[in-house]
């Protein structure tokens, strides 16, 4: 056998060679996979949802659990005060001052005005019965400002009368936001307000309406309780104001100052609002949607477990109003829980009360350790750790923080839990989108790779060589990506459970499929070319 003949086999073996292998790789995968992926986002897009991390849709296609937020996600987030409790009563309405001296009403007009984080701009036309005033801030503040403002309050009068010497500003950790003024020369004046049942803990008297102080006697806390409790059942978040006199000389000099932490303890209740957010609508049908997919939805809110509760019930994550611990648990009960015992509760919770944003990362920690892919939805800075620990890390357009935004991979354009919903949809497509092109990818490969080998080891030669079947590929790759990747979801995709992460992506009835459609190509094939031998 001469050199030349030498190289010309080996040259073939080569080339059938790398025919083989062409037929053997699914090179159409990635691009199937990146065009589904970019194909949804965009539809995502117009569906209020931002998508940051191409891969989160499809990871949110396979979510068993939603932690969602309450307020903003699950309500509205339009807040106003509907409720009152001061100088130990109601007021009904709650803007009508009428019973309480002049000195509470000062009072508590001025720890309105001083300890908030919002603003008020009243308009210089206002006298001329121009424009109303226009309150800004986080909508629990701007609750409590217009409430101020039906009760008389002068904002930039009032924050004009007195001087801020310390602020400690309100964070969902510690439930309470502070300030202490100076009034006058030595007066000051330190006012809480806060987590209603957490100040009424600090508070060692309140003051009557008459503005006496009267102290806090075991029946006026059960009072007090009640009234929480009654404004929580009614699903109202409760707010306390409390207030501690101070003498100028307890306050440190100016140079140490911003290290001075405000005394938090023997505080004199003021009162108590209830602040109504009403539901979203359609939220109840979000959840239906949510539980007839499989996905379990909880919700972890920082506010008050009764109101929680009511609120949960109001959108059907909870149907039975007397569910008890860890079904509904409060956030300090499940962080002193061991490691172990709280991967065993965390399945069962469905509602956490009084949470911090701490309380959120664990949660999500333990229901992954118990196999779950967790979608969680964050608005606050403290939130971030949470998002980043989720699978999926949703942040909310509207109310969320940059921080929250940064540690995201999807972001909630309208906050809104329906559309929450709807990229589960899309995710739940895309996998479905994937999974048909790795079917037929699959399928035409194994076919033409069982018949390449066949032909090559019976006949040394192959039906269609390299540059041809690159063709075919070429052709068939992009042609069939796209039309399968743009496929839009359908109904019936939110009516079977969640892939999970065990699941495999290709499933027993695919390679039954598979199987099947294999055998008939390669038989169809064979036959019409055993055919002229066998006439
Ligand atoms: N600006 C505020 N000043 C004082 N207290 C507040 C203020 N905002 C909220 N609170 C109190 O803190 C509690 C909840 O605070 P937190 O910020 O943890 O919850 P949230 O994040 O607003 O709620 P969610 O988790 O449902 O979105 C409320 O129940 C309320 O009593
Ligand atoms: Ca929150």
């Amino acid at each position: 056998m001469g050199v030349g003949e030498t190289i010309r086999g080996v040259v073939k073996i080569f080339t059938v060679a790398v025919t083989i292998v062409v037929v053997a790789v699914p090179e159409g995968l990635p691009l199937a996979v990146t065009l589904t992926l970019a194909f949804s986002m965009r539809k995502m897009m117009r569906d209020k949802a931002l998508v940051r991390r191409l891969s989160a849709c499809e990871t949110m296609g396979s979510a068993t659990t939603i932690c969602s937020d309450k307020t903003g996600t699950l309500t509205l987030n339009q807040m106003t005060v509907v409720e009152a409790y001061f100088g130990g009563e109601k007021m009904d309405p709650p803007d009508n001052t009428q019973k309480l001296s002049a000195a509470v009403s000062t009072m508590i007009i001025e720890g309105i005005a001083q300890n908030t984080s919002g603003s008020i701009f009243e308009p210089e036309s206002l006298s001329q019965g121009g424009q109303a005033p226009e309150v800004t801030g986080s909508p629990t503040e701007k609750a409590i400002l217009s409430w101020g403002l039906q009760l008389g309050m002068k904002f930039s009068e009032t924050r004009s009368k007195s001087s801020i010497l310390q602020v400690f500003p309100f964070n969902s950790e510690k439930k309470r936001g502070g300030v202490a003024v100076q009034v006058g020369d030595s007066e000051v004046h330190v006012y809480w307000k806060g987590a209603a049942e957490l100040i009424l803990e600090s508070c060692t008297s309140w003051i009557d309406k008459d503005g006496s102080k009267q102290s806090m006697t075991p029946e006026k806390v059960g009072e007090f309780k009640k009234f929480i409790e009654d404004m929580a059942v009614a699903s109202l978040r409760c707010v306390a104001f409390a207030y501690r006199p101070c003498e100028m000389s307890d306050v440190p000099k100016e140079d140490q100052r911003a290290d001075w932490v405000l005394p938090e303890d023997n505080l004199i209740m003021l009162g108590i609002v209830g602040i109504k957010d009403p539901c979203r609508p359609g939220v109840q049908d979000s959840i239906r949607l949510c539980a007839a997919a499989g996905i379990k939805v909880r919700m972890v809110t920082g506010d008050n477990l009764q109101t929680a509760r009511a609120i949960a019930l109001e959108c059907g994550i909870l149907t039975d109003p007397n569910v008890s611990e860890p079904t509904i648990i409060e956030g300090k009960t499940f962080r002193e829980l061991s490691d172990l015992e709280r991967e065993e509760v965390a399945d069962k919770i469905s509602v956490m009360g009084r949470s911090s944003p701490n309380d959120k990362l664990l949660l999500v920690k333990a229901l992954r350790n118990r196999g779950h892919v967790v979608a969680v939805t964050g608005d606050g800075t403290n939130d971030a750790p949470a998002l980043h620990e989720a699978d999926i890390g949703l942040s909310m357009g509207i109310q969320g923080t940059e921080v929250a935004k940064e540690s995201s991979d999807i972001i909630i354009l309208d906050d809104n839990f329906a559309t929450l919903v709807r990229v589960v949809r899309w995710g739940r497509s895309v996998y479905a989108n994937i999974q048909k092109f790795i079917q037929f990818q699959l399928t035409v490969n194994v076919a033409a790779l069982i018949i390449n080998v066949v032909s090559a080891v019976s006949s040394g030669d192959v039906p269609l060589n390299a540059v041809q079947l690159l063709w075919v590929n070429l052709i068939m790759d992009t042609l069939g990506a796209l039309a399968l990747a743009t496929e839009p979801p359908n109904n019936h995709l939110m009516q079977r459970p969640p892939v999970g992460r065990r699941e495999p992506l290709i499933t027993n009835i695919m390679w039954r499929n598979l199987l099947i459609m294999v055998c008939c190509i390669c038989t169809l094939l064979y036959s019409s070319y055993l055919w002229p031998f066998c006439c």
